[in-house]
């Protein structure tokens, strides 16, 4: 298994490489060589990165050709078997060594090891490691060191490295998770990553960046590319779901009428066409991000850092609203096809076990949304200070007042009922919070009390801001369509608006004018949507254009042989070499005999 995955991923990367072509197009080229991960997601997904975004000019000349020319295979190893999410918790230290000009690396206690990062365990012989930095008996923090720990001839680990595999998951069964731990193992003093702070050969610490997270800018990069990542992923499982929903028929409503397709149940409609709404709004979303995401690099590269807190914000709750949609969606797209969405062979299964995973890592779900948080509470105690607010929340303006919106159905209408109802979180949330240190507490402890709320509530501003990027993005793009385009696509943003206004009617009714009346509107909208959309449901999702070599899916392929295909992939099963497998004999046999 890990022999074939290595071999699959060499072609791939090297292949693509040689073709000269960016790195998501190696991730989307890699989906046709396996199901789950490669090996070497993790050496151009973070070690790449990280070389780009943590070293200087003069190490990235040193180690930069070397990763892209995959003479050295790296990963990214910072969560550790006691620490994740808390990294200025991290365990591992760096402690200079000025007579010898090295940083000695220590894995203090077990908890310390690292533990997770993808290649680590088999496959890489470097690795960008996070580790407590001490000089001069002062701990500076977590920092990026670049550290071989295989020899790149052998393999062999180097004396002072414990590493090896971290045994089978959920899922990423074929990333190569690993472990890591150090026996004062001495590192050059260069290999400590030195674009946001050096160490000079006397031990001296220097800070260059002006913000002290620069070091975390890996993780921000990631998380915007994976809201792209899980667009794409939910588009294979919808078009996976909506195909064999067109092929299946089953029941007979009407005693007198063939099977219908299941795609012709209203219910299968409801479980299925907001994924391919979904797929739509998450990419349109993830390049807004994208786009967000490299004006702040270009302020960051002339010094100014004042837009990183709104895209740390964002990256957060989009990272975090993302992947928890598409876990859930992808599901449902397994729910929609019966039994055979369940057979990996349909390839729902290691859909569901990608998209999972990426909820947690990356940073946690509810951590990620915390952090959002964090940044709405601040903005909205600018506000109230009479300070101007970021573009992303200018919607708290309207709240201002505290005057209830009114409710309007139009699509747009809908946009500012959740502004209305983020708004209205947040002030729940900054008034919770003041209660709680009016009746006494600090502010920590008033914090906690409250961050249920604020999950919720950053959830709300990520809705709101999805809701609205997806509808103008959707206008600005059609604009220049045929009417028929331009008429299905609006009806797939107008149907992800009435969707999740069905879902939040509670938020509505409290921060709206919204009625029982209109919520009755609402429903006999949304389902009247859903059979306008059904005639164009497959076109929608072979609009995806994925290959069946890269669906891999027995229920999705694009000639809908699902049964020929399931038997095929059936046969193909080791336990059907023989008839009878020898377990009869040796077990089942005398067993029946009373001879067990
Ligand atoms: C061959 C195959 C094809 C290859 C194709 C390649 C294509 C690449 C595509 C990429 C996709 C996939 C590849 C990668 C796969 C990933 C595998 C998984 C990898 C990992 O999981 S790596 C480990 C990830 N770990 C985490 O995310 C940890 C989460 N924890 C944190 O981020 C932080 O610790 C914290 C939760 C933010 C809390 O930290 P802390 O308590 O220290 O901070 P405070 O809350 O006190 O905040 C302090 C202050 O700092 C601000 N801040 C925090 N984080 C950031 C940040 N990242 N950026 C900017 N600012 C940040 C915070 O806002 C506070 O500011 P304030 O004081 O409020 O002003
Ligand atoms: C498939 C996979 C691949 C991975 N690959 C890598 C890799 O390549 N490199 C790497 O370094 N790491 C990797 N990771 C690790 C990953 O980054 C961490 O698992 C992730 O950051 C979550 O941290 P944790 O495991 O410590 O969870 P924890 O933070 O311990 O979470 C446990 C629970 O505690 C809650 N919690 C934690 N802190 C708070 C808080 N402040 N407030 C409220 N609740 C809180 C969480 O919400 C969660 O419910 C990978 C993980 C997975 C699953």
């Amino acid at each position: 298994m890990y022999g074939q995955i290595v071999r699959d991923g060499l072609v791939n990367v090297t292949g693509i490489e040689d073709l000269g072509l960016t790195s998501p197009v190696l991730q989307r080229t890699s989906d046709a060589f396996f199901k789950e991960i490669s090996p070497f997601l993790l050496h151009f997904g973070m070690f790449v990165p990280t070389i780009i975004g943590q070293c200087t000019p003069e190490q990235q000349a040193k180690w930069l050709p070397l990763a892209m020319d995959l003479k050295i295979i790296g990963t990214y190893a910072q969560t550790e078997l006691g620490h994740g999410t808390f990294i200025r918790g991290l365990e591992t230290t760096a402690t200079y060594d000025a007579s010898t000009e090295q940083f000695i690396l220590k894995t203090p206690k077990l908890s310390s090891y690292k533990w997770w990062a993808g290649g680590l365990g088999k496959t890489a012989n470097h690795c960008i490691v996070l580790a407590q930095l001490y000089t001069k008996g002062v701990c500076h923090g977590p920092h990026p060191f670049i550290v071989q720990i295989r020899d790149t001839e052998t393999h062999m680990p180097l004396p002072g490295i414990k590493v090896g595999e971290i045994g089978p998951k959920l899922g990423f069964n074929t990333a190569d998770n690993g472990f890591l731990g150090f026996e004062d193992f001495r590192i050059p003093r260069e290999n400590l990553m030195m674009k946001n702070a050096q160490v000079t050969k006397d031990g001296t610490y220097v800070k260059v960046a002006r913000h002290g997270k620069l070091t975390y800018g890996t993780m921000v990069f990631v998380r915007v590319m994976l809201v792209s990542d899980m667009a794409y992923c939910l588009a294979k499982a919808v078009t996976i779901a909506v195909r064999y929903s067109a092929v299946r028929r089953q029941s007979q409503p009407k005693p007198d009428q063939p099977e219908p397709q299941v795609l012709d149940y209203l219910t299968q409609q409801h479980k299925l066409f907001i994924c391919i709404s979904t797929a739509h709004a998450m990419k349109l979303t993830s390049t807004w991000l994208w786009n967000t995401f490299t004006g702040v690099l270009a302020d960051m590269r002339d010094g100014n850092t004042d837009t990183l807190p709104e895209l740390h914000a964002l990256s957060s709750c989009l990272k975090a609203i993302s992947t928890s949609d598409t876990s859930a969606l992808i599901e449902q797209c397994r729910f929609a096809c019966g039994g055979h969405g369940y057979m990996y062979s349909s390839n729902l299964p290691a859909l569901y076990s990608f998209a999972t995973a990426t909820r947690t890592y990356e940073g946690d779900y509810t951590v990620l949304l915390l952090q959002t948080a964090r940044f709405l509470v601040k903005s909205w105690e600018q506000m109230d200070e009479g300070k101007p607010l970021t573009p992303t929340l200018a919607y708290l303006e309207q709240s201002r007042n505290g005057s209830q919106v009114s409710w309007d159905d139009s699509p747009e209408g809908i946009v500012r009922g959740f502004d209305a109802v983020a708004a209205g979180r947040i002030g729940a949330c900054v008034k919770s919070i003041r209660k709680h240190i009016n009746n006494g507490m600090d502010y920590e402890d008033a914090w906690q009390m409250t961050t249920v709320q604020l999950v919720g509530a950053a959830e709300a501003h990520c809705r709101a801001v999805i809701c609205r990027v997806y509808r103008d993005e959707t206008a600005r793009l059609t604009a220049g369509c045929s009417p028929g385009v331009k008429a299905v696509l609006d009806q797939l943003s107008t149907l992800y608006l009435l969707y999740w206004a069905l879902e939040r009617t509670g938020d509505l009714l409290r921060f709206s004018s919204l009625s029982e009346r209109d919520i009755e509107n609402l429903q006999a909208r949304y389902e009247a949507l859903l059979l306008k959309i059904r005639p164009n449901a497959v076109g929608l999702v072979d609009a995806f254009d994925f290959r069946d070599e890269v669906l891999m899916s027995t229920l999705g392929s694009y000639d809908g042989r699902v049964y020929e295909r399931l038997m095929e992939e059936a046969l193909k099963t080791p336990l059907n070499r023989e008839p009878v497998s020898d377990s009869f004999h040796k077990y089942i046999k005398p067993m029946m005999q009373g001879k067990l």
